[in-house]
């Protein structure tokens, strides 16, 4: 990849790791190197995780307005804590159809970025529809492991960059799963990715920073 717009976005999941630390780690890497580094940590970390002055996204919006909600994740509170962005229908937090579609709308509303995830390109293609910023392909298979998803099936990425292209131009394709180095990061903008998600290789990293900057020599 050669735009410095190019997303890396570092999923925390439920890992054990310090947000705070690797926020910091992320806002460094990001202010030195002008690449454009996110943290998406748990809901209850967004606060602290925003207050380092990294971009911030969420992990999930619930379809859900002001109410009687209990236990919902609200994107206005999501926004209120710093996050700009949120991931939506997570390989790890599948939505309906309609619950999709109602998490954009609320996203929307609160003013933040969104990321549709999808397993393949058949449902990229059905989650451009929907009109989110980006759409990420994760196929579920790869994720978590230590094959980049661009070199284990590089045409899941490339299906998916022409199935959302011929339903929505204006929506991004990212991609994830095994992603852990700059080199993986390369090969994902050559086959028409503008953006990565990934997880363990910072998450799990002894040493984050060193992967954090392999990483964002491949943008
Ligand atoms: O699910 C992912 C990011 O959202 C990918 O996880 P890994 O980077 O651990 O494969």
């Amino acid at each position: 990849m050669t735009d410095s717009d190019t997303l890396i976005l570092v999923n925390l999941k439920a890992y054990p790791c310090d947000p705070v630390e690797i926020a910091e780690t992320c806002a460094a890497v990001a202010d030195d190197t002008g690449a454009r580094v996110a943290v998406a940590p748990q809901a209850a970390h967004l606060a602290a995780v925003a207050d380092t002055g990294v971009e911030t996204w969420a992990q999930h919006v619930s379809p859900v307005e002001h109410g009687s909600h209990t236990g919902s994740t609200l994107a206005e509170a999501v926004a209120d804590a710093g996050a700009t962005g949120t991931l939506i229908n997570h390989s790890e937090n599948r939505l309906k159809l309609a619950d999709i579609d109602a998490s954009l709308a609320a996203a929307e509303r609160a003013d933040l970025e969104t990321c549709v995830c999808a397993n393949n390109p058949a449902q990229s293609g059905a989650a451009a529809a929907l009109g989110p910023d980006a759409v990420a392909v994760e196929p579920p298979e790869l994720i978590g492991g230590d094959v980049s998803v661009a070199s284990a099936d590089p045409a899941i990425v490339e299906d998916s960059v022409a199935a959302v292209e011929a339903v929505d131009a204006d929506v991004d394709l990212f991609c994830g799963a095994g992603v852990s180095t700059g080199e993986d990061v390369a090969a994902a903008g050559e086959l028409g990715a503008t953006g990565v998600l990934l997880a363990s290789g910072v998450a799990k990293a002894d040493d984050p920073e060193a992967v954090l900057r392999d990483l964002v020599s491949g943008v």
